[in-house]
């Protein structure tokens, strides 16, 4: 489908939105409340560059790939499970204080959801970010009033790359399937909308594990939001 397909035909329809390297850079954020975990824990740090590529899964699957400083990490031992509650509840503690300090938007981000409003477009956020920090980031970057609904990674049962938070969101809003669009930075994002059924958007300079995003599925992909108008 092009992208003209998408973004011209069935308006009003519905967007739902990736947040964190999809809306806002806010690995910086997360780099520093994960690197504070680490000194606490008398480890090194494990800087932004590493963090960002561990973004995507939600917090919990963040700090556990910070413990194990890789993506991959093993499944606990009763012992390591102290160790990773130990470390979740500093990083939560050092997020809540760092969350929206050094996070920017990207370009074209305000440009595209205020054209979406215009076309009469109701818009959501589906991230797999801890439902207590959406809002305030948000909030923080002036975004907030854009949208009707907003789900984080612990606000249903599943998580993406699960379809349920889409087609949640996606029924609030009163879309459809021919009628909503997810837009989003990483293979979760994708997966989550293949499986969901709806068409999706993949950015290129959002996080995705470090990989590229071009063969993962969507139906189109773009630099910048404002090239969806
Ligand atoms: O892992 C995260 O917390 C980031 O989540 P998101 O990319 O789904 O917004
Ligand atoms: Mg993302």
């Amino acid at each position: 489908m092009s992208l003209a397909g998408l973004f011209s035909q069935r308006w009003p329809g519905v967007a739902l939105f990736d947040l964190d390297g999809t809306l806002v850079d806010s690995a910086p954020d997360l780099a520093a409340a994960i690197d504070a975990m680490l000194e606490q824990l008398g480890r090194r740090k494990a800087g932004a560059d590493n963090v960002r590529q561990w973004v995507g899964n939600g917090a919990s699957v963040l700090v556990r790939r910070a413990l194990a400083g890789q993506a991959d990490w093993e499944p606990a031992s009763p012992k390591d499970d102290a160790l990773f509650n130990d470390a979740l509840a500093m990083f939560y503690h050092a997020y809540e204080n760092l969350n929206g300090q050094h996070a920017l938007l990207y370009d074209g981000v305000e440009e595209c959801l205020t054209r979406l409003a215009d076309y009469g477009c109701r818009m959501g956020i589906v991230t797999n970010k801890p439902e207590q920090f959406v809002a305030p980031l948000l909030e923080q970057m002036g975004i907030e009033h854009w949208f009707d609904i907003s789900i984080g990674g612990d606000t249903l049962p599943v998580r993406k790359p699960d379809p349920q938070p889409l087609i949640h969101a996606m029924t609030e809003l009163g879309g459809t399937r021919g009628t909503t669009v997810m837009v989003g930075d990483s293979v979760t994002d994708i997966s989550a909308a293949l499986a969901a059924g709806i068409p999706s958007v993949a950015v290129r300079y959002g996080y995705n594990y470090g990989a590229p995003v071009d063969t993962l599925g969507a139906d189109a992909v773009v630099d910048s939001l404002a090239q969806l108008l």
